[in-house]
């Protein structure tokens, strides 16, 4: 568990952490989020001591990073793939790490094995792809078999197999009992591997929620209806239900405001014979887009706005005032 209390870091006038308070529970992913310039690589850098909070603390079970007598035991992280000696190979790059943190040297193997990375093991390091260097970093997160791994844009560079490879071993390391966090910013991605979401916007705390309540609970619920003769008579008592209607040029509706329910009630009292009533969620993108959009805005390179708030019935830092 990764515990962070009134954490505070100021750049001079750049406040680029601010009193953020959450707690990163093991046996799930959990996706730091944030728009760029957020403040989640330097949250990440208070984590593994790397940097000095002005304020407030983060805690790795209980202790602060500095207090760990074997940090790699406990936090494994991944904060930038290409920092590597070129000239040394995969393994002799591992190996060092595991002799300097005083870890076995037959994790080498096990972890090479993990990431799948074994057969080009000897092969040096500065001629590996973006992706291989991607693997080659989460392979020494996993060197000391952490229990908390801190993962910042993992998934960078890897081709589609990559990623599907990474998601799986993400999923596997949560089901294994790990706190596992990662940031990125490719929401799609996000979407089918965290179970839980922290978004922060200008170092403050949006959002600390399931994914499934951060999907559920920002946009307002959609519903793609088809009708075999949709009249206009059935799209003004949608309206007038309160719904907004956008018309597909293929005579999809697609109502906006009211569940499928209710849209399916106003159908039958319309006699219209539905051929699809399809409630849609907004994607993840979508909903970041909308929780964030406030959060954190540039004009030219200057971030204008402040925090937009959280979602309902979590915990928050604010009560969510978006669009609903
Ligand atoms: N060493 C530093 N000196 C001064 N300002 C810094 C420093 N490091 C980060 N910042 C500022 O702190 C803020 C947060 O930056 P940070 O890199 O943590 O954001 P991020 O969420 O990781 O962004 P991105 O998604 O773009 O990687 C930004 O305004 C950044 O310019």
């Amino acid at each position: 568990m990764l515990e962070l209390r009134g954490l505070t870091k100021r750049y001079g006038a750049t406040v680029a952490v601010d009193d953020l308070t959450c707690v990163f529970e093991p046996g799930r992913v959990t996706g730091f989020l944030g728009p760029n310039g957020a403040g989640k690589t330097t949250t990440m850098l208070l984590a593994l001591g790397l940097q000095r909070a002005t304020a407030g603390w983060a805690r790795v079970g209980g202790r602060s990073y500095a207090d760990l007598p074997t940090p790699m035991r406990e936090v494994g992280a991944l904060l930038d793939a290409q920092a590597i000696h070129p000239n040394r190979s995969g393994r002799a790059h591992l190996s060092a790490l595991a002799a300097s943190n005083r870890l076995p040297g037959r994790r080498v193997g096990e972890v090479l094995e993990r990431v799948g990375l074994d057969a080009v093991a000897g092969r040096r390091a500065g001629t590996y792809s973006l992706g291989m260097k991607q693997r080659l970093g989460i392979a020494a997160a996993l060197l000391g078999d952490p229990g908390i791994l801190l993962l910042d844009e993992p998934i960078n560079g890897l081709d589609p197999n990559g990623i599907a490879w990474a998601r799986g071993l993400l999923r596997e390391l949560a089901a294994e009992g790990r706190t596992v966090i990662l940031s990125s910013h490719l929401m799609s991605e996000m979407e089918l591997t965290a179970d839980h979401l922290v978004v922060i916007g200008r170092g403050r705390l949006i959002a600390d929620t399931s994914l499934a309540s951060f999907l559920a609970g920002a946009l307002p619920p959609q519903v793609l209806v088809r009708a075999e003769t949709p009249t206009p008579a059935f799209v003004a008592a949608l309206r007038s239900a309160g719904a907004e209607v956008r018309v597909d040029p293929d005579e999809a509706l697609l109502v906006s405001g009211l569940d499928a329910g209710r849209v399916g009630r106003i159908a039958f009292a319309e006699r219209m014979v539905l051929t699809e009533l399809t409630p849609r969620r907004g994607s993840l993108e979508e909903v970041f887009m909308s929780v964030t959009a406030e959060a954190v805005e540039f004009s030219g390179a200057r971030i204008v706005a402040e925090p937009r708030s959280a979602m309902p019935g979590e915990t928050v830092a604010h009560t969510f005032g978006g669009r609903r």
